[in-house]
């Protein structure tokens, strides 16, 4: 058994172990979206393959649509070359439920994947071909928080995406120069409409990606590379629109114990890879069954009735809340505390720390207690009901191979707005103050002290990858276990890091707090378990 459209032809060989395969013609589908495609998007990794391709199989399978998916990677060519391609854009789908039961489907809603590099002619020309077409009413992404960023932290352009500016939207090299200069392929061949929808977790996720092709629009406009009507197309939401999303799905990285599963069914050739750029990837997905996908409904161009697949289209203002509910206090900000608790006493498995009842009590805290009396209901999605489902059901599923270090990435970009915005409204609030906030800063503690490297039992751990360590590894490689002596001096600029935190913790009050329990966590071995438990239980 092999995954590619000879592999397939055996229906009764995949179907007798339990594999749903396409109900669709694929060769019919894969013929009209490449005619008229209608929905493009950016991000060919995990989330993607889980989520959006399913959604779209769900829909094809039904009947209720007759073109599928293409997809475009702009950063990590080689998901393409090594899993798309081999494998004739088909992926499993492995979806893992609370009762232990799975569920093995052959995803083919997928029909062709680009490599969106500006030196790749073929696909770069076939790009613009597509984003020429009349037919084409969405384009989305899902490319990490990092993904959109055109500037520093001193809000200064970056130099490939100044250089991309400086050299016109022909041969861009940075990911949203590569986007912007599609887009402006749409607006040559006749100023087409078109919605550019973010689903990656973070707040206003449209705002960002707008943000960054407007750098794009104006910088060319105002070097004369294009005309100022690029500007007002992409200005224009009738024209140009980036509705807000709320994008939830537990997808763990592809994981061996699923593999071994396909391996026992029969299936070769399923090894998952970590690509030269940390991509951990496979032919395979793993995700938990829960999911939703909540978009702004303002679609330019017209969408198909995706609703008929599980998405919740609405205004804005319910995104937005919906959106906070998630990322700012009810999933988020709990998956980063067991993140940065788990490397640092050693976990391998999200399920394992919700057994351990100091982690379940921090969680809980800072759900229930910190979070939940600044969450505005959303009134779509009840607040209670969606913390309780987290954290009694979809966390806790211990079928769900899902561990600290994938959550743990890039967590310094992540901060400010899982926990920030909570720090925020309590500063806002007349009832609530910002001194009753406990484990919000002990794990702002918790991630200071994962940033030696060094876990609670003095072993080195490798940090997962995060765009600021190469700033912050020297600060901490200084800082040793047992030697507490000027630790405040070492860490106050981060501390009043608005870019870190969302806010200047020694302004709100939280900065002593947080050096507190950070020299106590480095007292020595053992000393964060004995720290955990002192102020999770603390009344
Ligand atoms: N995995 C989940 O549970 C989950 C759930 C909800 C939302 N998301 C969102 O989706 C994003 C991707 O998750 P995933 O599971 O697909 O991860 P993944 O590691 O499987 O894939 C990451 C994707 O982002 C691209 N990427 C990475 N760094 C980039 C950069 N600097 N510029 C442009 N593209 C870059 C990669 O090439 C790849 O396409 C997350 O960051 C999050 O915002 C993930
Ligand atoms: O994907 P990130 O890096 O923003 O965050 C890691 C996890 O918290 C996240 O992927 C969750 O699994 C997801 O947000 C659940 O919907």
């Amino acid at each position: 058994m092999k995954l590619y459209k000879e592999g397939l032809k055996d229906h009764a060989l995949w179907e007798e172990k339990g594999y749903q395969l396409p109900k669709y013609n694929r060769e019919k589908v894969a013929d009209a979206t490449k005619k008229n495609p209608f929905w493009i998007h950016f991000g060919a990794g995990n989330i993607f393959r889980a989520f959006h391709a399913n959604v779209v199989q769900n829909l094809l399978d039904a009947g209720a649509l007759e073109r599928g998916l293409i997809v475009a990677e702009g950063y990590d060519y080689e998901i393409i070359e090594k899993m798309n391609h081999p494998h004739d854009d088909y992926s499993i789908l492995v979806t893992l439920k609370a009762d232990g039961t799975m569920e093995k489907s052959v995803t083919g809603s997928v029909v062709e994947s680009l490599a969106l590099d500006s030196e790749n002619e073929n696909a770069f020309g076939r790009l613009k071909e597509i984003f020429a077409s009349d037919s084409l009413q969405m384009a989305t992404f899902t490319i990490t928080e990092k993904g959109y960023s055109v500037t520093d932290r001193h809000g200064e352009v970056v130099p490939d995406v100044k250089k991309d500016i400086e050299n016109g939207p022909e041969k861009p090299c940075s990911y949203m120069g590569k986007v912007a200069s599609l887009l402006y392929t749409r607006f040559e061949n006749g100023r087409k409409p078109i919605a550019f929808v973010s689903t990656d977790n973070c707040s206003h996720n449209g705002d960002k990606l707008s943000t960054a092709i407007l750098t794009f629009a104006r910088g060319w406009a105002s070097n004369k590379s294009v005309s100022q009507e690029f500007v007002e197309y992409v200005s224009n939401p009738k024209e140009v629109s980036f509705p807000w999303s709320m994008i939830d799905k537990i997808t763990p990285r592809p994981n061996a114990s699923v593999e071994e599963v396909l391996q026992n069914d029969g299936v070769e050739e399923v090894a998952p890879i970590i690509t030269s750029k940390n991509t951990y990837v496979a032919p395979f997905v793993n995700a938990e069954e829960c999911e939703y996908l909540v978009i702004e409904d303002a679609f330019p161009n017209g969408r198909p009735a995706l609703e008929k697949g599980g998405l919740i289209f609405t205004d804005r203002e319910t995104v937005d809340k919906v959106e906070r509910m998630k990322v700012c206090t009810c999933l988020n900000p709990l998956h980063t505390a067991l993140a940065v608790f788990g490397c640092l006493l050693d976990f391998q498995l999200i399920a394992d720390e919700m057994k351990d009842e100091d982690l379940r009590q921090l969680v809980e805290v800072i759900g229930y207690k910190e979070g939940l009396p600044v969450v505005t209901d959303p009134k779509i999605i009840n607040p209670k009901d969606f913390i309780d489902t987290v954290l009694k059901i979809r966390i806790p599923n211990p079928f769900m191979p899902d561990t600290p270090q994938r959550i743990a990435t890039d967590t310094s970009q992540k901060l400010s707005i899982r926990f920030g915005e909570t720090i925020k409204a309590y500063e806002k609030s007349e009832e609530l103050k910002t001194s009753d906030l406990k484990l919000i800063p002990l794990v702002f503690a918790g991630w200071l002290r994962y940033l030696l490297a060094v876990d609670d039992n003095g072993n080195a751990f490798e940090l997962s990858p995060d765009p600021m360590l190469q700033s912050l590894s020297p600060v901490f490689s200084k800082i040793q276990l047992g030697e507490t002596a000027e630790i405040e001096e070492i860490i106050r600029p981060i501390l009043k890091d608005k870019k870190i935190f969302g806010v200047d913790l020694y302004e709100v009050g939280l900065a002593e707090k947080v050096c507190g329990y950070f020299k106590e966590m480095l007292q020595g071995t053992g000393a964060v378990r004995e720290t955990l438990k002192k102020y999770v239980w603390e009344k």
